[in-house]
């Protein structure tokens, strides 16, 4: 059985409410007040937490990328003068805490470098996430898991001996894996929402999750009926908006809609054993087909033995 990780005032595991991360990633291209919007509707749609991406661009942009030319919201930029562009700071990240704060949600980030683990620990996140493409950098991945702090490890592009070295890496106390497809949007038949089952049996003592980049809602929700404790999607004002992950994303009606489901759902999941509620009595005795014939030819003194209802 899965252990429970505090996360905030929230924990994850079996028997605790799905925890859901609001994934802002780098769809506030840069901006604030962007930003503030999409921790708005994460709070609005009840999100238990936001989350951010933190890089160093110069380590985590390989340096043959650095002078490749885009156009970008702000002209033509080359590819790492972009990377900084959308870069939040210290003042932007100072603002962001005092904001979540205040309003009682939960932040957090992804690092992409061990700088950036160094750079957020003067905010003192409830956690940490290593995106899958870190899976196989054990250095930042023990980095972020010795600030003591809870770690969700992500699964996306990784070999199953890589998620099995990354684990042994960082031990499983206070660890959770999120299962993952790493395309932006994935379509439906590469999901495979059935690895979330392998690796609840892989990793018994680890909440297991599903990080989602699919169009549309039902793959997240069905995640959650196959034992998902927790999920992450990206989200945005417009899918429209410019920028990389925008089309993979949730605009804010959906994610109501995704929350709303998510928690019916849990709340339909039940036990397993099987029940004759007392509010189901009345439609038995009206509906059941009451066997008079049956009756005269069993000899049974009484329509309910023959209807079943003791
Ligand atoms: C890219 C990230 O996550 P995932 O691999 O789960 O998509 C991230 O958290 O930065």
């Amino acid at each position: 059985m899965s252990q429970l990780v505090r996360i905030g005032d929230c924990d994850v595991g079996p028997g605790c409410p799905v925890f859901f991360v609001a994934e802002i990633g780098i769809n506030h291209n840069g901006s604030l007040d962007l930003a503030k919007q999409l921790i708005d509707g994460a709070l609005a749609a009840g999100c238990d937490a936001v989350k951010f991406q933190k890089r160093t661009p110069e380590l985590c942009v390989p340096k043959a990328q650095w002078h490749i030319e885009r156009d970008t919201p702000w002209g033509r930029l080359t590819y790492i003068d972009y990377r900084r562009k959308i870069e939040l700071g210290v003042h932007e990240y100072e603002e962001i805490d005092r904001y979540c704060r205040g309003r009682g949600i939960l932040w957090f980030a992804s690092c992409w470098d061990e700088p950036s683990v160094d750079f957020m620990e003067q905010f003192e996140p409830p956690c940490y996430k290593a995106a899958s493409a870190s899976l196989t950098d054990h250095a930042l991945i023990r980095k972020m898991k010795r600030t003591g702090r809870p770690l969700m490890l992500s699964t996306g592009m990784s070999t199953i001996e890589e998620i099995d070295a990354a684990v042994d890496a960082v031990g499983v106390s206070d660890l959770l894996v999120a299962h993952s497809t790493s395309l932006y949007p994935c379509p439906p038949e590469l999901l495979n929402l059935r690895m979330i089952g392998t690796l609840v049996e892989r990793f018994p003592t680890c909440p297991i999750g599903y990080s989602g980049h699919e169009v549309g809602l039902a793959p997240s929700c069905a995640a959650v009926a196959m034992g998902a404790r927790f999920v992450e999607r990206h989200i945005t004002l417009d899918r429209a908006m410019w920028g990389t992950d925008q089309a993979a994303s949730v605009e804010i009606g959906g994610l109501v809609r995704l929350l709303t489901n998510i928690r019916d759902i849990e709340r339909s999941m039940g036990d397993g054993v099987k029940h004759v509620y007392p509010l189901e009595h009345a439609a038995r005795t009206k509906l059941r087909r009451v066997r008079t014939d049956l009756i005269e030819m069993n000899g049974a003194s009484h329509p309910h033995e023959i209807n079943g209802v003791a």
